[in-house]
């Protein structure tokens, strides 16, 4: 019989209080082969996570922990199409939009996979005739450059796996809009030809308000110098609200739709990757799925000690539940990779930044944590300095290919390959006071200022991080590694005993700003507003010249 989730989670605090693994440096040094037995793989990848405090009591404990709540239960329910995001009373199947074409996955009775791939067919044509020049604007030129115009899971995704695989990139190209801050589209219309230019909207509910209005501007800079009939031409929509991008005015030709069922930042693998798909071409976005396929395939079947997602949220659960790490970092040692981390910290955060379980209660643990990065190396230059001497310790997720995209260049990615390497063994070893102190007097320092120095020298070390190893940043890999986060952040939701797939966290902030704009048009005295937001609203007006 499985433990129960308190049992499996104090075991955990007590193995980590026993001091089972406390020190990293005496863990390599007692077991050489530390590293061959805490890295695990799929194919090129490699994911090695033995410069974190774990030994094989913890993982068999970690195993235990997820046995009591269920993960494999649960993900075998959600690869089936079961209504596992209860608060919506919805199926979670973006899997279904990588799966093979004769598989068989049901929504409602009805399979859902000859519709995704009816969709990609259709979405394969239109990138075919954008890349080729056959699909022209309203004056009869090819189109060269597409807008995106979409935020959070219908940007983030897009522009981040764009930016990754841009050696990839043979077709028109690629902008993208997100934010309502008119400065966003300004710039990017600033050079751009209307006759030239194609503007896909992907908005999931088409209602979204930043979406909406940069949409408007876009349809404005199409309208002015072509004329209201271009516009058939000139736009696509990327949404699962068919009938909203009916009143917009487009084609059933330029909409490609997808389903309730796949969340918002989940969706880069349906049409919301439609502007990947043009960047790269059909046959890289087939690779880029198949990638994420063989993550699905591999997390439904390997082992536990094996399985990449499943060990990676484990061991997230053991630096958030077990010792209480309040943030991870996420540092892609691959400039190509720079919005990974912002993908991420809407993935994870959207998803497991709740604090109420599944049945209504608050929790009792904590839940997800803070999720940010930014690419090695330019990230040692800003704030390594805290994750080394800190005083919180920060685990830190690592990733590099083997080989860059510039063979011409061999000498630069060895140079990156040395850092990310370094910085890992840096922050594991540290160095101790009398290591820092010996340094100081063998480069000529006097013993008062060798005392002085070394506690500033000093490096506590001990501190966790996962490398991961790949070959090349391909659309295989790059898809591959989207689904492990994603499949990550699902195993952790079922240990904090939340719901991954809703996100009413983002309704508030929403309902109060349409509430404040009469407030900062100065249409309204804002009556029920507090004192410090009509104040701010004031004092902004008057700024304005407003009031
Ligand atoms: O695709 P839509 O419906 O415009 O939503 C955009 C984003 O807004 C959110 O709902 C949060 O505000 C995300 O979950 C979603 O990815």
């Amino acid at each position: 019989m499985s433990k129960t989730i308190p049992q499996a989670l104090s075991d955990l605090k007590s193995h980590r209080d026993s001091g089972a693994v406390s020190d990293l440096r005496a863990a390599f040094a007692a077991k050489p082969d530390r590293a061959s037995r805490f890295t695990v793989g799929l194919g090129d990848l490699r994911m090695d996570f033995s410069k974190c405090a774990v030994n094989y009591e913890t993982l068999t404990l970690l195993g235990e922990l997820a046995e009591s709540v269920g993960v494999e239960t649960q993900r075998d329910r959600m690869f089936a199409g079961d209504a596992i995001n209860a608060t919506e009373s919805r199926a979670v199947l973006h899997t279904a939009l990588r799966a093979a074409p004769d598989a068989d996955i049901r929504v409602d009775g009805e399979n859902v996979v000859p519709q995704v791939h009816a969709v990609l067919d259709a979405m394969g044509a239109f990138s075919d005739g954008l890349r080729d020049g056959s699909i022209r604007g309203a004056t009869g030129k090819a189109f060269t450059d597409v807008i995106n115009i979409g935020i959070g899971g219908s940007d983030l995704g897009p522009v981040m796996a764009t930016l990754a695989l841009a050696p990839y990139h043979d077709g028109p190209r690629l902008h993208f809009v997100s934010n309502v801050d008119g400065a966003h589209i300004a710039d990017t219309l600033e050079d751009l030809d209307p006759e030239t230019t194609l503007i896909i909207v992907a908005s999931k509910t088409f209602t979204t308000i930043e979406t909406m209005t940069n949409a408007a501007t876009a349809r404005d800079f199409i309208v002015s110098k072509l004329g209201k009939a271009a516009v058939a031409q000139h736009f696509a929509a990327l949404s699962t609200a068919l009938d909203k991008v009916e009143e917009f005015g487009l084609k059933e030709d330029r909409v490609f739709g997808f389903w309730d069922w796949v969340g918002g930042r989940y969706s880069l693998w349906s049409a919301i990757g439609l502007p990947l798909m043009i960047a790269i071409g059909r046959q890289n976005f087939s690779d880029f799925l198949a990638g994420a396929r063989a993550m699905d395939e591999h997390f439904q079947d390997a082992p536990v000690g094996e399985n990449l997602p499943m060990l990676l949220g484990l061991i997230g659960i053991w630096h958030r539940l077990v010792c209480g790490y309040p943030s991870r970092a996420i540092i892609p040692y691959d400039q190509r990779l720079s919005r990974f981390p912002a993908y991420l910290q809407q993935l994870d955060m959207e998803s497991n930044g709740k604090s109420v379980g599944l049945d209504g209660q608050p929790l009792t643990t904590a839940s997800g944590p803070t999720v940010w990065g930014e690419p090695g190396t330019n990230g040692q230059h800003a704030f390594f300095q805290l994750l080394h001497q800190g005083t919180d310790v920060i685990p830190v997720e690592f990733m590099i290919a083997a080989n860059g995209h510039e063979p011409h260049l061999q000498h630069q990615h060895q140079l990156l390959i040395a850092n990310c390497l370094a910085q890992s063994e840096a922050l594991m070893r540290g160095r101790s006071t009398e290591e820092a102190r010996a340094q100081l007097l063998s480069s000529g320092a006097s013993e008062a200022e060798a005392d002085r120095l070394a506690p500033h020298k000093t490096f506590p070390g001990n501190r966790p991080t996962i490398t991961f190893v790949y070959d090349k940043l391909t659309p295989f890999a790059l898809g591959r590694l989207i689904a492990l986060y994603e499949h990550r952040v699902f195993v952790e939701a079922q240990i904090f005993g939340i719901n991954a797939f809703d996100q009413w966290g983002v309704e508030l902030g929403k309902e109060l700003a349409t509430g404040l704009l009469p407030v900062v048009k100065g249409e309204s005295t804002g009556d029920g507003h507090d004192s410090s937001t009509l104040k701010l609203a004031e004092t902004i007006r008057k700024m304005r010249g407003e009031t």
